[in-house]
């Protein structure tokens, strides 16, 4: 297994109805995933990428008999599919419980400075930063680790930041049964920090603003001061 080719990766799928991911979202907003994406198991792709990333390896010149470069394929392969990754899975998305809105709680609810690491699937390197994510509660609110799990489980995929800022927005619209949902998200790009262009000192905003916060500039603002903006 550890030498499977990828032509078989791609192989062994095609004609099985695979769970599919991000069903829930507009077609536009998926992440591209292919029919096959679930076929194999986490342990078979571990042993997958760790064939492929000791060829990378060794065709960069180095010598895997050393003892501290040994383990890097494994090490590699674990933490793209268990961590870096793990997002692109549906079966760990967050269920997202609902709470009756006892206390009459009416205001913007401001979950701010989440932390978020995901990766640029471009140069497949990190970006960090933080999520500031905010709804008007209806009928119902939502227990606040909720909010920071969902912006994990779309982070923690190949991302660009203009759809990781969409998919959070709309995953919380539908689990929270409103429009009224704010997401901003500032971070640095290790593809830009570390190569490229090489500058450490830009970093990249996104927001989505729906329902009040799309029609009311008032809210906007509020979000923004809020969050420190
Ligand atoms: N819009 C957007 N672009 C991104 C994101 N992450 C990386 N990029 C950009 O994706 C672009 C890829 O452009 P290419 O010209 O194909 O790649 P490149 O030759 O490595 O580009 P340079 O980074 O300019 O060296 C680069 O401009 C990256 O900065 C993101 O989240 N959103
Ligand atoms: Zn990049």
């Amino acid at each position: 297994m550890d030498n499977l080719p990828l032509s078989a990766v791609a192989v062994a799928g095609d004609s099985a109805a695979i769970a599919a991911a991000d069903t829930q979202l507009p077609l536009d907003l998926r992440t591209p995933l292919r029919p096959d994406a679930f076929e194999l198991d986490d342990e078979a792709k571990i042993e997958a990428i760790s064939g492929h990333f000791r060829e990378i390896m060794q065709i960069l010149g180095l010598d895997l008999s050393d003892d501290s470069l040994a383990g890097t394929p494994r090490r590699v392969a674990k933490m793209y599919v268990q961590e870096w990754f793990r997002g692109l899975n549906p079966a760990y998305r967050p269920e997202v419980r609902l709470f009756e809105n006892r206390y009459q709680y009416r205001q913007m609810l401001v979950e701010r400075d989440i932390t978020l690491f995901s990766c640029c699937e471009h140069h497949f390197v990190p970006i960090i930063g933080k999520a500031h994510v905010a709804y008007l509660p209806g009928e119902h609110v939502v227990g606040l680790s909720k909010l920071n799990r969902v912006v994990q489980y779309f982070a923690r995929r190949p991302q660009v930041q203009e759809r990781l800022t969409r998919q959070i927005a709309e995953e919380l619209k539908q689990s929270l049964g409103t429009d009224d949902v704010a997401v901003l998200i500032e971070a640095d790009h290790l593809c830009v920090m570390s190569r490229g262009v090489n500058d450490t000192s830009s970093s990249t905003l996104t927001a989505e603003y729906s329902g009040a916060f799309g029609q009311d500039a008032a809210l906007r603002q509020e979000f923004l001061r809020l969050i420190g903006k």
